[in-house]
């Protein structure tokens, strides 16, 4: 089969984007493997198809791929690549476009300044569903949140905040992001016992209470330039903890997003709203 693609990146997040409106795809878990193997493939993060949407007030359905073929939940970066794809594309001539994934659904709006901003849903608390399990961990309270200490395999521990922004996350606060363990400590956080279905792995540094640097340990990805959805749960845990206001500028390897959430003036349920880039990097063809 011959696949025509488009690939995008996000704060140097990258995907592989396929368009599924017309007619519907069906990828095995091979063939997502080999769109985003980096010498073999075409190479990206993230796989992301259009699809779609039958559903009344919904534009698209918007389904992930981690580049290891697993189908996961959310992807924020790739939000925003996205809305950019439907509009050069000609799917949609909306300036804002809502769209379903397995389990939120969106608001993706293309800005005048050439920005990209998202209305990400709200974070969620609910362990259960995350899954999270802290049965045996120790928890420390600060601010309005929680932080649970990790015991990790090599006999170290850590503390993180953990929150579901659609996908789960687990944020740890380090001094010092640049030099911070990400390649050793962020396969142990993410394949912790606590969460049975693994889990992304934040790295926040505060700068002040309107700034942070930010690496994430992606489930399945490994450390990638930006995660979209960590930049969101890294913020959101930072404010619940008294850390930092509710606007906050992130800079990571890739480039900058802006993380705003309302939760201590507006509750819990209040969206978290992102902004940052989003840009076409070359189309092509592959035989699959
Ligand atoms: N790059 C993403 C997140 C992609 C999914 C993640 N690796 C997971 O497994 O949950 C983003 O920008 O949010």
């Amino acid at each position: 089969m011959k696949l025509r693609f488009t690939k995008m990146q996000g704060a140097g997040n990258d995907f592989v984007v396929i368009d599924a409106t017309r007619e519907p795809l069906r990828l095995d878990a091979t063939q997502i493997r080999h769109l985003g193997d980096r010498r073999f493939g075409v190479g990206c993060d993230q796989i992301l198809v259009i699809e779609a949407s039958d559903e009344p007030g919904v534009d698209f359905r918007y389904r992930i791929f981690n580049n290891t073929g697993d189908e996961v939940e959310h992807c924020g970066n790739g939000a925003r690549c996205f809305v950019r794809y439907v509009s050069e594309k000609g799917l949609s001539d909306k300036r804002s476009v809502k769209v379903r994934t397995v389990n939120r659904l969106l608001e993706l709006h293309l800005r005048d300044d050439g920005r990209v901003s998202v209305n990400m849903g709200a974070p969620v608390f609910d362990f259960p569903s995350l899954p999270f399990d802290p049965t045996g961990l120790g928890v420390r309270r600060e601010g309005g949140g929680e932080l649970w200490t990790l015991p990790l395999a090599d006999g170290d521990a850590c503390e993180v905040a953990v929150l579901s922004m659609g996908n789960p996350h687990a944020v740890q606060r380090v001094a010092d992001a640049d030099h911070a363990p990400v390649a050793q400590r962020g396969p142990q956080v993410e394949s912790h016992a606590a969460f049975p279905r693994r889990v992304n792995a934040g790295f926040l540094q505060v700068i002040d209470r309107g700034h942070v640097k930010l690496r994430v340990f992606e489930r399945d990805a490994g450390e990638t330039l930006t995660c979209g959805t960590g930049a969101c749960a890294a913020v959101v845990a930072g404010i619940r903890l008294g850390w930092l206001d509710e606007a906050v500028e992130v800079q990571t390897r890739g480039g900058q997003l802006r993380i705003e959430w309302a939760g201590l003036s507006q509750g819990p349920d209040a969206p978290v709203w992102m902004t940052g880039p989003a840009q076409t990097v070359f189309e092509g063809e592959i035989s699959l």
